[in-house]
């Protein structure tokens, strides 16, 4: 590599985007610094759009001159973001007591690309990131949005030795936002009333968890028993399919996802932040429920407070519910094994 290939990767491994020393109605907690962390691009401006999630946010980045019209970019905008103190650099310890720091840096899929393409690309990049974030914010809790999701979850808690509770993958999140919005569609009903989680791998192992989908705790499969099976003449299975096709769709039409996800994202900062002890459906370590062997990490419901991952749920599946998530489990497991870390 000449000088001039490693003065780059050196630079692009200096690719973040910090939020810092949020000061956002959360609780005091007396163990974090307030501030947030995460890689600058669309799903972190996306992330932004969320009014008044944090006052003092830093960003991170290689691209100064992009960083620069970004940092500006939103500092116009302070004003609809409750007076957010915006800051920009290159530099980590810009990052410094961070509360939370979520990380969406590194290659995403081109069309047709599966996420799991992406995996030791995008673990070499974490090699040289989590250390960083962890030197200098060693309290802090990550959350990691990157492809594949599931399986960077578990590269970040191996490099971070940081507690599982402290170490979130954004996971089906966005999947179940999606299935919320596509049953909302088809039952002309808000999507904030349709009631259902997709869980497992973020991707396309997906579990669409039927047995619980309910509105106002009247349970789809009360009404129609096969919902969701392959013998369903409503065909609700359908949905599933299209939100494991989303985000293959999106990018094929505009090249990447950020607005959903950004969304996402900041719902679960919210969370954390608000020591809420808001459901989400994220990527947690899932060793030992619902019969899971490996030492994986995989979306389940759980309870997000101040200290990163409170519970969680374990809900009562169907045995081929169960099944699906066990083989997904075994498939991350199965790449999982062959990852350099
Ligand atoms: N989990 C989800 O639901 C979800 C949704 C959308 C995107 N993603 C993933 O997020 C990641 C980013 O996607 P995007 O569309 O925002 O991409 P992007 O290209 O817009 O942003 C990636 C950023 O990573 C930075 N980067 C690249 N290499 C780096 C390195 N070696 N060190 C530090 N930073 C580096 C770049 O400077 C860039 O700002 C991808 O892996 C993508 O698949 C995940
Ligand atoms: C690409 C990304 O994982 C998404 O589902 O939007």
């Amino acid at each position: 590599m000449d000088q001039m290939q490693t003065e780059k990767v050196n630079e692009i491994n200096q690719s973040f985007l910090a939020y810092k020393r949020s000061k956002l109605k959360a609780p005091p907690t007396g163990m974090f610094a307030e501030s947030h962390v995460m890689c600058l691009n669309a799903i972190g401006m996306a992330v932004m759009t969320h009014e008044g999630i944090s006052s003092d946010v830093v960003l991170i980045d290689v691209h100064e001159n992009k960083l620069k019209g970004e940092m500006l970019d939103l500092q116009h905008g302070s004003l609809f973001l409750r007076n957010a103190k915006i800051d920009a650099g290159t530099e980590y310890s810009r990052t410094v007591n961070s509360r939370i720091c979520i990380i969406a840096a590194g290659a995403r899929q081109r069309e047709g690309e599966s996420r799991l393409n992406l995996v030791q690309r995008n673990t070499d990049i974490f090699k040289s990131i989590i250390p960083q974030l962890v030197k200098y914010s060693p309290q802090t809790i990550l959350i990691v949005v990157s492809n594949p999701v599931d399986l960077l979850t578990y590269v970040a808690w191996k490099i971070s030795g940081l507690p599982k509770n402290r170490v979130i993958g954004s996971g089906t999140n966005l999947d179940s936002s999606r299935f919320r919005f596509l049953l909302s569609q088809k039952l002309g009903i808000a999507p904030s009333s349709c009631h259902g989680y997709i869980i497992g791998e973020h991707g396309d192992s997906s579990v669409a968890v039927w047995s619980g989908v309910n509105v106002a705790g009247v349970r789809l499969r009360e009404l129609n028993p096969d919902a969701g099976t392959e013998t369903d003449d409503e065909n609700w299975k359908e949905i599933h399919k299209q939100v494991v096709d989303s985000a293959y769709e999106v990018i094929k039409l505009k090249g990447y996802t950020s607005w959903a996800i950004g969304l996402s994202v900041g719902s679960i900062v919210r969370s954390l932040l608000r020591n809420s002890s808001d459901l989400h459906a994220v990527s947690v370590n899932v060793k030992g429920i619902h019969g899971i062997e490996e030492d994986v990490f995989l979306s389940l419901p759980a309870i997000l407070g101040t200290n990163g991952l409170t519970k969680i749920v374990r809900q009562k599946l169907e045995e081929q519910e169960m099944e699906k998530l066990r083989q997904s489990a075994r498939v991350i497991d199965e790449v999982q094994q062959g990852l350099i870390i």
